[in-house]
């Protein structure tokens, strides 16, 4: 039974593939298929005639009316000429209507990866399982959709060839049957056991190849190019990546070879198939026990037969791996948030009342048990400025992917304006936040199109681009470049300007700046920000917030002196809270750290006066 599931698996990923050719290329989808059975029709007339000149010819050869016999014959060559250039023309356009097909159905898998990459949930792009998924279904490559019905059309046709043939080499000699099998039957199991080693070996090294791919990148990118010039890493990442890439072909190689190995032998087998058969016909016919049209038929046919049956030997196998490798795109197409939406969406409050608090949170990160998060209570009020202050890994960035929903806590809750954010829809939910992290991202776009992306739905010249620049303290920098908010950024590109990273940090600062979100999350928005820029930033920061609640995350005390309330986090835990003034009455870790940095600015001052 298992074995039957197994054999018919390839028409089942079929149920899938379907629709997907049907929604993405209809028309030649349908083209393709008529032009698919008019090759078939024409090939099956061409073979059909072939015999019937054959039999013509030797009916004409013990006939005394050579002229009536000859006058057939050419009608036969006509009718099977004619028939061959229709085959032909058909064969060329289905050919053309199939190439057309599998560039629309591969750049609707394009579309499906995407959709599916940009709305998987954070969790997969921070896990090697994800990256697994992914490589694998690129490997598996956008056409192969296409590809299964194309070579499934040409299976069937085949299969109607041979078919027609192997009724012509009945007629000639029954014995002749098993031969052809065979020459089919072995190249076939061949090809298949050898197919699903392949897969199996590309499937385990699916890390290795991302490995070298990585080192690649490394290589060969701009962001990697000072660092691995100056500390000389050159070398080592070459041998690194010639010693994988060294297996990886190794290993490949080995299977080819043996594969080449086992398909000379069942070639062989199959050659000698064919001369015996040849010798014991040519026999046959000595004894007069076949004619020689006989003779002609069986060199013409089973020649033929042959390179058929091996088509469609390399066409059932290509089918099994095209099963194979579109299963690994369906692995990844079926990846489906765990963010979920929740079947009636209550509606996000436009205006906050009590904004957003945090219930005895915890949390850990999916395939760990390490728990990054403990009992978190903290809140977050409109119009105020909170601020978020602790150690390297002591879980700030964390608790704000938490407060954006891009994971979901292990335990307690989120509420906004006393809801549990489970409860809202999670755009609907995102949108009342903007905010920039530590990575944020330099877009290879124009200034404008950087600051703009903060709020995609604005229009291209909407005046919040410059406004959102003016309040980033951007503003200036922009109008001296060459085309002011049309320059193109990064160097990826031609015409592209490089920005410095402080400048850079500007620009994303007035992206967050863009959206009219409730609350305002920034993680270490200054860090790149030199101290006037810095200072001019947060002088006058709630009127450049326009008032709105803020969560910030710094390391600089000064900064998050402004704040109206300070958390302090400790491995997981929030540790103290309070105002500056309160925090540093309670003589904490706070009012350690506040001492520390003021320590150096108070030696200045005090060598200064
Ligand atoms: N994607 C992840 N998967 C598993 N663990 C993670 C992941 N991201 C962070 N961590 C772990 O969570 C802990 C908290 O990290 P987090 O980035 O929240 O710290 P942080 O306070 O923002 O640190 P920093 O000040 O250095 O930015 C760290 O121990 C880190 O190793």
């Amino acid at each position: 039974m298992i074995q039957t599931d197994k054999f018919f698996a390839p028409v089942f990923s079929l149920r899938r593939i379907l629709p997907m050719l049907w929604q993405s290329s209809r028309k030649w989808t349908l083209l393709s298929t008529l032009l698919m059975a008019l090759e078939v029709a024409f090939g099956l007339a061409v073979l059909y005639l072939l015999k019937q000149l054959v039999d013509v010819v030797t009916q004409m050869l013990g006939s005394a009316d050579t002229e009536g016999g000859l006058t057939q014959v050419l009608l036969f060559v006509a009718l099977t000429g004619a028939c061959t250039v229709a085959f032909i023309t058909a064969r060329g356009l289905s050919g053309l209507a199939r190439e057309a097909q599998g560039m629309l159905v591969a750049d609707f898998v394009d579309r499906e990866v995407h959709s599916r990459a940009v709305r998987a949930d954070l969790a997969f792009y921070e896990s090697p399982q994800y990256h697994d998924t992914l490589e694998r279904a690129r490997q598996s490559g956008n056409q192969r959709p296409a590809q299964v019905v194309s070579n499934l059309m040409m299976l069937s046709k085949n299969s109607l060839m041979l078919a027609a043939v192997v009724i012509l080499i009945i007629t000639i000699n029954w014995l002749l049957l098993p031969v052809l099998l065979i020459a089919i039957v072995p190249a076939l199991l061949v090809r298949i056991y050898f197919t699903r080693y392949l897969y199996q070996w590309q499937r385990r090294r699916t890390q290795m190849e991302r490995r070298a791919g990585y080192l690649d990148w490394l290589m060969t990118s701009d962001i990697n190019a000072k660092e691995l010039r100056l500390n000389q890493l050159g070398d080592y990442l070459r041998n690194q990546y010639s010693k994988l890439r060294g297996t990886i072909r190794r290993e490949k190689l080995a299977i080819t070879k043996r594969r080449t190995m086992v398909e000379l032998v069942v070639a062989s087998i199959a050659s000698v198939a064919f001369f015996g058969s040849l010798g014991f016909l040519a026999w046959q016919t000595a004894e007069g026990r076949n004619s020689v049209g006989d003779l002609v038929l069986f060199l013409l046919i089973f020649q033929r037969a042959q390179s058929m049956g091996q088509e469609l030997v390399q066409q059932l196998s290509k089918l099994y791996e095209d099963h194979l490798y579109i299963g690994l795109l369906f692995e990844f197409l079926d990846i489906r948030p765990s963010i979920s939406e929740p079947e009636h969406p209550v509606k996000v409050p436009g205006v906050l009342s009590s904004g957003v608090a945090f219930e005895n949170v915890g949390f850990s990160y999916p395939g760990t048990d390490i728990p990054v998060l403990r009992d978190i209570n903290l809140t977050i009020r409109p119009g105020q400025i909170v601020a978020l202050v602790g150690a390297n890994g002591s879980g700030k960035t964390s608790l704000i992917k938490l407060l954006c929903r891009l994971y979901d806590p292990t335990s307690g809750r989120i509420t906004l304006d006393g809801i549990d954010v489970r409860e809202f829809g999670v755009e609907d939910y995102r949108r009342v936040f903007s905010v920039i992290f530590q990575d944020y991202t330099h877009y290879a776009a124009t200034v404008r199109d950087n600051i703009r992306f903060g709020d995609i739905r604005e229009p291209e010249d909407t005046p919040a681009v410059k406004a959102a620049a003016i309040n980033a303290g951007a503003a200036p920098f922009i109008d001296s470049l060459k085309m002011q908010y049309d320059t193109p950024l990064t160097r990826m590109f031609d015409g592209g300007q490089e920005l410095s990273i402080g400048q850079w940090q500007k620009i994303a600062l007035a992206r967050a700046f863009m959206h009219r979100s409730n609350i305002i999350i920034l993680d270490e928005p200054t860090s790149a920000l030199d101290p006037g820029a810095e200072f001019e930033l947060f002088e006058n920061f709630r009127e450049r917030i326009d008032h709105r609640a803020a969560l910030v995350i710094s390391h600089r005390l000064s900064t998050v002196r402004m704040a109206d309330y300070i958390y302090v986090m400790d491995k997981g835990q929030i540790c103290e809270s309070g105002t500056h003034d309160e925090l540093i009455r309670q003589q904490g870790i706070y009012c350690e750290l506040f001492k520390r940095q003021a320590h150096h600015y108070r030696e200045v001052d005090a060598e200064t006066h």
